[in-house]
């Protein structure tokens, strides 16, 4: 695998029963890139995404994260990869009965080094501080905003150190302003962590302002690759779409 690529897939197919998703997609993901995968709904992009970690198996193919073949590995060896590879998915997933700090300390109590509990609450400090979100410790989800609760998903994720993150619809739900603020996020923690993502999103503005690279999936394969840039301008006017189409619904929705 080469040196600077974190994912490398190859050949991925994936069917549930006569349902094929994925017919043929290659893709990689290099050290701290931000990859947006675009498309319509139901095209398989979180199907993509979970195999990475282990939550779906490809049918065939190769699947290289950070060196190592995860189809070709026991639970152990995956769990090893999924501590590595952070997860937010689309709801966010916090523990209502827990405050803010306790969501934050859940998953490192339960990992195998697990710090002292003096490192862990100044872990838990430090990344809410930086997800900007140190006053809402003692906080309750239900008492958060959807912006809010989507932070401090993230900060949770985060206080994983992960080499990469994958976003599964970060913005969703939230309106314009919000929105901005998660994705000018994603580029911070990029910076502070060193981390290498990928977007999932049908938020164009998020595309651009986080994004060196996108994909978009359609009819279980690539329909298209490039910049931003490169394919909002493309000269297929079914590329192009993708972009106008969805800033209308957002100028809509907003
Ligand atoms: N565990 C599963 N068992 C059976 N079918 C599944 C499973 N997971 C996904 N699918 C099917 O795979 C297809 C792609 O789903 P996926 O969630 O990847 O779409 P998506 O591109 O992420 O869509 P969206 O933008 O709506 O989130 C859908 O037809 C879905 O029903």
């Amino acid at each position: 695998m080469d040196d600077n690529l974190v994912v490398q897939a190859e050949n991925i197919k994936k069917s549930f029963g006569n349902n094929t998703v994925i017919k043929d997609i290659s893709f990689n993901l290099k050290e701290l890139e931000n990859l947006s995968i675009m498309g319509r709904s139901g095209t398989g992009k979180s199907v993509l995404i979970k195999s990475l970690v282990g939550l779906i198996i490809p049918d065939s193919g190769t699947l290289n994260v950070l060196g190592e073949n995860v189809l070709d590995m026991d639970d152990d060896e995956i769990d090893e990869v999924r501590r590595q590879v952070g997860y937010l998915f689309q709801g966010g997933a916090l523990y209502d009965s827990m405050t803010v700090e306790r969501n934050m300390k859940f998953p490192l109590r339960r990992h195998p080094n697990k710090p002292s509990e003096s490192e862990i609450a100044d872990l838990v400090d430090e990344t809410l501080e930086n997800v900007g979100l140190i006053e809402s410790k003692s906080k309750y989800p239900s008492e958060l905003s959807g912006g809010m609760k989507k932070r401090i998903a993230l900060a949770r994720t985060l206080i994983m150190r992960p080499k990469i993150m994958l976003y599964d619809e970060p913005t969703t739900g939230l309106d314009m302003i919000t929105s901005g603020e998660i994705s000018e996020l994603i580029l911070k923690m990029r910076e502070e962590y060193d981390i290498s993502s990928i977007i999932i999103t049908h938020d164009v503005s998020c595309v651009e302002l986080t994004s060196d690279r996108v994909i978009i999936l359609a009819e279980g394969g690539i329909l298209a690759e490039g910049s931003f840039d490169e394919l909002k301008n493309h000269d297929d006017k079914k590329i192009r779409a993708y972009f106008t189409m969805a800033d209308k619904k957002q100028k809509n929705e907003g």
